[in-house]
């Protein structure tokens, strides 16, 4: 079996190596050559740990990270990386944003801009490509960003609640998108969030993680046909997906609570 993204074994530690705080543990998942796969659980399990593990952002862990079979650390080329925070320049245009990472590869400006149009154009920017980012909405900023690591043709694309910052609803138009893209490009995707409704409408498995140390509870197939859009959430199978999550989540999530309201008082 052809694996784009192979975590095997994962586990850090946060501090000393006896008594430090076990962030992750043992954690084990690939992601096949056109997957979407999420990886969701409550607040502390782990979940930017583990995303900067995979994205060469976190080192000194145990295990290994695999892309395309070979086990890397440090950042990699072929992850192509969208954070959960803005992370566009605000003094570039939408155009000159996409094709930075371009420009950084040396490729001419015709060619690079060429390209970067196409990708704006992919996440539904057309029509922006002179705006600069204050003058976007939070989710066309998120989706300069998408377009920018997409046009750099990673091999794995790895986001950290990219959507973390808007609303619902906006949330789920731009599902529908990252739904469009994925269809278009089969790209490799690894998503971590917390909601879990973003995670079974993009999924095609969503992977449970415990409450601190993090470790993977359950990995859940989510069979429900493509393409999709946000109209699957009227799907009852949809909702049967969402409660299943939840219930797994809901014991993890109060164990979290418990333990914050603990240490307040
Ligand atoms: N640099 C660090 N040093 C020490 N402890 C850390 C560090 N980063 C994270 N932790 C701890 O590791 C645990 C996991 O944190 P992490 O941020 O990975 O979880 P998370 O699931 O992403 O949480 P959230 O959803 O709230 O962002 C938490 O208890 C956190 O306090």
């Amino acid at each position: 079996m052809a694996y784009d993204l192979e975590v095997a074994n994962v586990s850090k530690r946060y501090g000393d190596r006896s008594s430090g705080l076990l962030a992750v543990s043992d954690v084990s998942l690939s992601v096949r050559k056109g997957e979407f796969v999420s990886v969701i659980g409550p607040s502390g399990c782990g979940k930017s740990t583990l995303f900067g593990i995979i994205g060469g952002l976190i080192g000194d862990y145990d295990g290994e990270v695999r892309v395309g079979g070979q086990s890397h650390v440090g950042t990699h080329r072929d992850i192509g990386i969208v954070f959960q925070e803005e992370s566009t320049l605000p003094w570039r245009s939408v155009l000159a944003n996409v094709a930075l990472p371009l420009e950084i590869q040396g490729m001419p400006r015709a060619e690079r801009e060429e390209l970067a149009r196409h990708y704006i154009d992919l996440v539904g920017l057309t029509g922006f490509e002179t705006s600069k980012p204050a003058a976007l909405s939070g989710g066309m900023r998120q989706r300069t960003a998408i377009a920018r690591t997409l046009a750099f043709k990673p091999r794995v694309l790895l986001m950290d609640e990219p959507f973390g910052a808007l609303d619902e609803q906006t949330r789920l138009l731009l599902g529908d998108r990252v739904l469009a893209i994925h269809t278009e490009l089969q790209q490799t995707t690894l998503l971590i969030t917390h909601n879990i409704t973003e995670a079974v409408q993009l999924s095609d498995r969503v992977v449970v993680m415990s409450y601190r140390p993090g470790r993977i509870l359950k990995v859940i197939d989510i069979d429900l046909p493509r393409p999709r859009s946000s109209e699957s959430i009227t799907d009852e199978r949809f909702g049967r997906y969402v409660a299943e999550i939840w219930g797994d989540l809901r014991a993890e999530a109060s164990r979290g609570m418990q333990e914050g309201e603990r240490k307040r008082a």
